[in-house]
């Protein structure tokens, strides 16, 4: 183990030399304890493997049984993922305050999940523990009975090995708190891979979010790396680990924009121990039929409306129809005869209580039995189980259902609406304007539910009527990331899925790059069915460099929105803006000189010139990723603009800030995105002139 690097950065030189002089005892004491948390680990890991071995054997049934291995697996899994890494990465000592409580001189260790001895007693506790958030919160000011704080710093290779530990006194009486180099270090550290988490150094204001209680909604507005996207799959870990039991019906449900970000952080919430959210985008989320189809850009800004969601709430409403005349239905040498005034009113019944329709017509269904029952148990009679089942299904009753109150399928609902203007007319009579209603219109050939090619924009209003005929499944806790960008009829089909949850609302209103998003938080919660969630504004950045920082948020004015301006915590970083005489040569160069740094690279350029530029770079020799596959261990990565939003490079080329610009109705807010990816360095390439906010 290296030497460990120096404690208190502002320290007097002799309490320094006494800090020096304590160094190797503390060392060799930290060895030995490093010593002991691998063995536990190791015995802790034999200890699962057993159990996985005789697990389906001692297990009663098959169910149980593989219900159990699939957990003990999972166990096995998460404890084999860490045996040689970092197994903690700071300590907590407690002094003798009154505030220290029962941890009073007590030393945790604190890592991304508990290890154990032998005999049960904690070695490592895990950063979800109730006693690990002073590690998050103490200060000087207010040390929450913590005497001193320790960090660890370790060697990325495997084994890891500690390199150092930094402590901070807190209980000193001093008011200041010196920045931690080592969390510096990791903020600044060169990114390589997919997204890592941040559990050794969560700030107090992300940490308040990612320990909010389960059923508080909350929307965080951060800017461009202000750990947005961290902080909701902390949440979402910290939620499973403390409402374990609340958290098996429904889980968690992290909803993304695109695979690619899904794949970006899809590494996350496991490292942390969590396999079992489930991560999907919401295409994915609403499901159904292929995308067969685009729509024109004005259906599909009707599509997305939230109109909209009245509108098909009228067309199936509008499905049922009234009673004509009475119900008879024969029963061997009966005729059971149901006036039609009785009719009418349990249809008016149960359309009154609102049912999802479905729903509503199954009940329907068994009001008529309960008619058909009084009728029987009027002639004397007591029917049973079997005749009232023989009732509910048989012809003269599913007629008049189908009459009254018509069962559908969403495909038919929609076919009917966009077929048939007569249908559309008298559902969106009062609520979309002729104009609105003739781009919905399908022109030419009749299509039907079956023969027709379904948009994007269709799948998510096919989900909503699947909402109005029953509930869907829902999650326990939903982190909806990108969320400024979601249309309000996309909100609903998240809000469905919550009925009885909460959601963590992740986004950036100057980052919205769809023809529908966000321009401020209190409608988009109301559409997400949260209209009392708390906005929570982040406004430190912890990717992006000052310099960059700066460079990007020129474009803020123009972007539409009140936001606050990110600052970065970082002083390192470059930024280069160079005008060229030709891209894709200066282009090949710049990867050329980046590739002799360490850490990941990413060209970015307008969605159209991407193709050319990837050329350039593959005949010069150069591997290129493609962000929509597993590339992995290649350091070049070639984005198109328009799929850059979430992720992060090291090093960022951006070609031609003015063609993304110009390349799509709201091109500065997707140039504002695309300048904010850069960890460490980024250049900016033009050919054309500059967009004027960039300028000078
Ligand atoms: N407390 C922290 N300590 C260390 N790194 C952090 C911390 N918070 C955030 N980061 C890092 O900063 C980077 C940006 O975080 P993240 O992607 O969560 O930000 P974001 O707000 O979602 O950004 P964007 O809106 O641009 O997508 C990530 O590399 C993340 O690991």
């Amino acid at each position: 183990m290296a030497p460990p690097t120096s404690a208190h950065p502002t320290m007097p030189a002799a309490a320094l030399a006494e800090e020096q002089a304590r160094l190797p005892a503390a060392l060799a004491e930290e060895q030995a304890r490093l010593a002991a948390a691998r063995e536990a680990l190791a015995r802790m890991l034999d200890t699962a493997r057993l159990r996985v071995a005789t697990g389906a054997s001692v297990a009663g049934d098959r169910y149980t049984a593989e219900t159990l291995g699939r957990m003990l697996k999972s166990h096995v899994k998460e404890l084999t993922e860490e045996p040689d890494g970092p197994l903690y990465f700071g300590r907590l000592w407690f002094g003798a305050s009154p505030a220290a409580g029962e941890h009073r001189d007590e030393r945790y260790y604190l890592g991304r999940r508990h290890i154990t001895d032998e005999s049960g007693q904690p070695i490592v506790i895990d950063w979800r523990a109730p006693v690990s958030r002073a590690f998050y919160r103490a200060s000087t000011r207010d040390p929450l009975g913590v005497r001193e704080r320790r960090r660890y710093g370790w060697t990325g290779r495997h084994p890891a090995e500690l390199t150092g530990f930094e402590d901070e006194r807190l209980d000193g009486g001093t008011s200041v708190d010196v920045a931690s180099r080592l969390v510096a270090a990791e903020i600044e550290r060169p990114r390589i891979g997919p997204m890592r988490d941040i559990v050794a150094t969560i700030q107090p204001e992300q940490d308040d979010l990612v320990r909010a209680d389960l059923d508080r909604s909350v929307c965080v507005q951060g800017g461009p790396g202000s750990g947005k996207t961290a902080v909701g799959l902390h949440r979402a870990a910290y939620l499973l680990y403390t409402h374990r039991r609340q958290m098996k019906r429904g889980g968690v449900l992290v909803v993304g924009p695109n695979p690619a970000f899904l794949r970006y952080i899809s590494a996350v919430l496991p490292a942390l121990g969590e396999v079992d959210a489930l991560q999907q985008t919401l295409a994915e989320l609403v499901g159904g039929h292929p995308v067969g189809a685009t729509d024109s850009e004005a259906a599909a800004t009707v599509k997305h409306d939230p109109r909209m969601a009245g509108v098909l709430h009228r067309a199936l409403y509008q499905r049922i129809g009234e009673p004509t005349g009475p119900l008879v239905v024969p029963d061997g040498s009966y005729r059971w005869r149901l006036p039609v005034e009785w009719l009418r009113r349990i249809v008016t019944q149960v359309r009154a209580e609102a049912p999802p329709y479905a729903i509503g017509r199954e009940r329907l269904r068994s009001r008529v039995v309960g008619l058909l029952q009084r009728r029987a148990e009027g002639r004397a009679e007591t029917p049973g189980g079997a005749w009232l089942r023989r009732m509910a299904r048989c012809r003269p009753v599913t007629a008049f259902l189908d009459e009254v109150w018509p069962a559908t399928r969403p495909e038919e609902l929609l076919a009917l609406l966009f077929g048939d203007p007569t249908v559309l007319a008298r559902a969106s009579a009062g609520v979309l304007d002729a104009e609105e209603q003739a781009v919905l219109r399908w022109q030419g050939r009749p299509r039907t539910a079956r023969t027709a090619a379904w948009t994007a924009a269709d799948r998510v209003l096919l989900d909503e009527v699947a909402g109005l005929l029953d509930h869907p499944a829902g999650h326990r806790h939903i982190v909806v990331d990108e969320a400024q960008d979601l249309s309000p009829m996309q909100c609903r089909a998240i809000a469905r899925r919550s009925r009885h949850g909460s959601l963590t609302v992740l986004g950036d209103l100057a980052q919205g790059t769809t023809p529908w998003a966000a321009s401020d938080w209190p409608d988009q919660l109301a559409h997400l069915g949260q209209p009392a969630a708390t906005v929570v504004p982040l406004t430190a950045g912890f990717r992006v460099p000052a310099v960059v920082l700066e460079l990007a948020n020129r474009l803020l004015p123009e972007l539409g929105v009140r936001v606050a301006p990110t600052r970065s915590v970082r002083t390192d970083g470059t930024l280069r803006v160079r005008a060229v005489p030709d891209l894709a040569t200066a282009t090949t160069e710049a990867v050329g000189a980046a590739l002799g740094l360490a850490g990941s690279i990413g060209v970015i350029a307008a969605d159209t010139r991407l193709p050319r530029l990837t050329e350039a770079l593959r005949s010069a020799g150069i591997a290129v990723a493609d962000p929509d596959a597993d590339d992995e261990g290649v350091r070049v990565t070639a984005l198109p603009a328009s799929l850059a939003k979430g992720l992060e490079y090291d090093h960022v080329i951006v070609v031609e800030p003015a063609e993304i610009v110009e390349a799509e109705p709201r091109g500065p807010h997707r140039l504002y995105v695309v300048l904010t990816r850069a960890v460490s360095r980024l250049d900016v390439l033009h050919q054309r002139a500059l967009p004027p906010a960039l300028r000078g």
